[in-house]
C-alpha cells in the first residue's frame, strides 16, 4: 500500500512554556480533502506552520508522501510538492495578474528573479501561466494590477499561485474568509475544481464550505484532535457538538 500524503506523527509545538500543539497523530490520504476545524486559538494556523517548517516542531514527525520532512526549509518542501496559501492574501498588488502566476511558476521551477528577462520570452511559461489564468477564471483580468482586483478575485489568484506549481498537496488557510455568501460559493467551486485529484488539507470556520468540500474532518481543540471522521459523523459525534460545533453552527444562523 502506497504511504498517505501527509502523516503527521506526536507532533508538538509549545512557545515558551506555552504548549500550543499538544500531541497531534493524523493521517490524511492521497487525494483525500481533509478540513480542520476549531475554535479561535486552537493552533490551525501553529499546525500549518508546523507542516509547512515555518516554525520547527518541540517533537514528532511530518512525513509527505512517506518522507520525512525534518531539517527542510519550506522552500524545498514546496518543491517537493506541498504548496500553501495564507490567510492574508499574499499577492504583488503592482504586478499583472500574468506576472503574479508567471512569477510563481518560476518559483517553482527554481530559477531567479535575475533570469527574469531570458525567460519572459519562454513560451512555455507563459502558456502555463494562462492555463492557470483559465482554471481559476481570471483570463480576462491577465493584464490588470492584481492590487486592482476585487477580494474575491485576488483570492482566486492567491489559490491560483498555490496551485502554480504543480503541487499535489495543496493547503489553503481560511480561502473563503470576509467573503460573501456568493463569492464563497464561488471560491468553493474554484476550489473543487482546481484540486480535483490532489490532497487538499483546508483551515475553515465556514461550516457550510467545510461540510461541502471535505472527505473528513478533524476539530482541533486546545492543541489536540479530538475527532477525525467523515462529516456526518463529526456532525454527529457529541464531542465536538460541545466543544465546537454547536457554537460554530449557530453563529451561522
Ligand atoms: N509565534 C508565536 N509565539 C507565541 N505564541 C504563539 C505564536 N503563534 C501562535 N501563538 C499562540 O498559539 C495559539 C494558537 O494560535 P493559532 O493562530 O495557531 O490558532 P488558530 O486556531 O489558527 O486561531 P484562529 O482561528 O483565530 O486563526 C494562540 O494562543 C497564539 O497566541
Amino acid at each position: 500500500m502506497s504511504a498517505p500524503a501527509l502523516e503527521l506523527t506526536g507532533l508538538k509545538k509549545s512557545f515558551g512554556k506555552a504548549e500550543i500543539i499538544r500531541g497531534i497523530d493524523l493521517s490524511i490520504g492521497k487525494a483525500e480533502r481533509h478540513a480542520i476545524i476549531g475554535p479561535n486559538g486552537a493552533g490551525k494556523s501553529t499546525l500549518f506552520n508546523l507542516i509547512t517548517a515555518r516554525f520547527p516542531p518541540t517533537a514528532g514527525t511530518v512525513k509527505l508522501h512517506g518522507e520525512d520532512l525534518a531539517g527542510l526549509e519550506p522552500y524545498q518542501i514546496n518543491r517537493k510538492g506541498l504548496s500553501r496559501s495564507f490567510q492574508i492574501t499574499n499577492i504583488f498588488p503592482k504586478m499583472s495578474v500574468f506576472e503574479n502566476v508567471r512569477c510563481a511558476l518560476l518559483w517553482a521551477q527554481g530559477y531567479k528573479y535575475s533570469f527574469w528577462n531570458l525567460v519572459s520570452r519562454s513560451r512555455g511559461l507563459n502558456e502555463g501561466a494562462d492555463a492557470i489564468l483559465e482554471q481559476i477564471n481570471l483570463l480576462e483580468r491577465r493584464d490588470v494590477a492584481a492590487g486592482l482586483l476585487s477580494y474575491a478575485e485576488q483570492r482566486a489568484l492567491e489559490i491560483g499561485i498555490t496551485i502554480a506549481g504543480g503541487a499535489d498537496v495543496i493547503m489553503l488557510d481560511e480561502p473563503t474568509a470576509g467573503m460573501s455568501h456568493s463569492e464563497t460559493d464561488y471560491i468553493t467551486d474554484l476550489i473543487l475544481k482546481v484540486t480535483a485529484g490532489k490532497t487538499l488539507i483546508m483551515v475553515e470556520h465556514d461550516m457550510g464550505v467545510v461540510f461541502g468540500l471535505a472527505d473528513r474532518i478533524s476539530v482541533l481543540v486546545y492543541g489536540e484532535i479530538i475527532a477525525t471522521n467523515t462529516p456526518e459523523l463529526v456532525r454527529a459525534d457529541p464531542k465536538v457538538q460541545e466543544a465546537y460545533l454547536g457554537a460554530a453552527l449557530e453563529a451561522e444562523h
